[in-house]
């Protein structure tokens, strides 16, 4: 279908120092969040902690990471499917990304940064380890925000020590054509929760309810939250992750970082009882995180809905 329109989404403000939970603040902002939820899956979010100097190095330490030799950079293996180095394939030509598990922690990134420079790279890992570690406020905020919509307080605990934080940064080369190239295919993440930040060069597009195509431009500060695969599960259907995509025109190259809140290996992801009655029957048996992408990587082309069904639906 062709990209036409463009999608303003809500724009919400997490920089209001009186977000506290409890706070009348905190309460307009999680109905918002809830609302934007319900209608894109997704949303815009300003949020000041992020100061602008870091999302400068950061951009500035993506390309630096880049710009490695490709063996280098393929050196960036994981047992996990999805954290690795993915680049070079002939159906996303355009597209090269790889990933920092546990981003947020000095250790786990510093033993990234050894691979990829063995003659060290101080200023890399203290640039991704802090910016990892302050976007990771704003995953919880919305993630508290959205169990307490659903009055899941009694498993807040549970459920955000259930994530591990990984870091995925991406490049997009320019097509050199203002005819739009695919630059990621359709999905939807497989994560909790997936927070995106990108550089001037916009791409990211959003399937609406209408299943239309449109462009998403967030302006300059702002982060683009989505809901992931993992939380509809939790949540047993409640709230619907939106299907997203990249398309590039012109010959800017594109850099863009995902913080995804990632399960745990060993957890089991299951729907709480109060979210299961008549009306909304269990979708899911519980499932393990990682054994559900291992199922899923043997086909990435299939929707990740449908492929966890088959792999644990009722
Ligand atoms: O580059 C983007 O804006 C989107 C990336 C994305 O959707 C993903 O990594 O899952
Ligand atoms: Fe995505």
């Amino acid at each position: 279908m062709a990209s036409e329109t463009l999608l303003c989404l809500p724009i919400i403000d997490f920089s209001n120092q009186n977000l506290k939970p409890g706070e009348p603040e905190w309460d307009l902002t999680r109905a918002h969040v809830l609302k934007a939820l319900q209608d894109y899956g997704c949303f815009e979010a300003s949020f000041d902690e992020v100061p602008f100097e870091l999302r400068k190095s950061m951009f500035e330490a993506i390309e630096e990471l880049f710009d490695l030799p490709l063996e280098t950079k393929q050196g960036n293996k994981s047992q996990k499917p999805f954290h690795g180095y993915l680049g070079q394939h002939p159906t996303v030509p355009l597209y090269e990304s790889m990933g920092i598990d546990d981003a947020d922690v000095a250790a786990k990134v510093n033993a990234f940064t050894e691979k990829q420079w063995p003659q060290g790279n101080k200023s890399f890992s203290t640039t991704i380890q802090s910016f990892s570690e302050k976007l990771s406020v704003l995953a919880i905020t919305v993630r508290r925000m959205i169990m307490e919509s659903f009055g899941l307080l009694k498993y807040m605990d549970e459920h955000l020590n259930s994530t591990n934080y990984l870091l995925r940064v991406m490049k997009y080369q320019g097509p050199g054509t203002e005819e739009p190239k695919l630059g990621l295919p359709a999905h939807m993440d497989s994560s909790m929760l997936t927070i995106l930040y990108q550089n001037h060069v916009h791409g990211l597009e959003v399937q609406t309810k209408d299943k239309n195509w449109t462009k998403v431009k967030p302006l300059q500060d702002s982060f683009i939250v989505l809901i992931g695969v993992s939380f509809y599960a939790s949540l047993n259907g409640r709230l619907h992750p939106p299907n997203h995509r990249v398309m590039m025109t012109g010959t800017t190259t594109r850099y863009s970082l995902a913080l995804l809140s990632v399960p745990k290996v060993g957890h089991l992801l299951s729907s709480p009882d109060e979210l299961v009655n008549e009306e909304h029957p269990r979708l899911y048996k519980p499932y393990e995180f990682y054994e559900f992408l291992t199922f899923f990587n043997r086909d990435p082309s299939q929707n990740s809905l449908s492929a966890l069904h088959t792999y644990c639906g009722m």
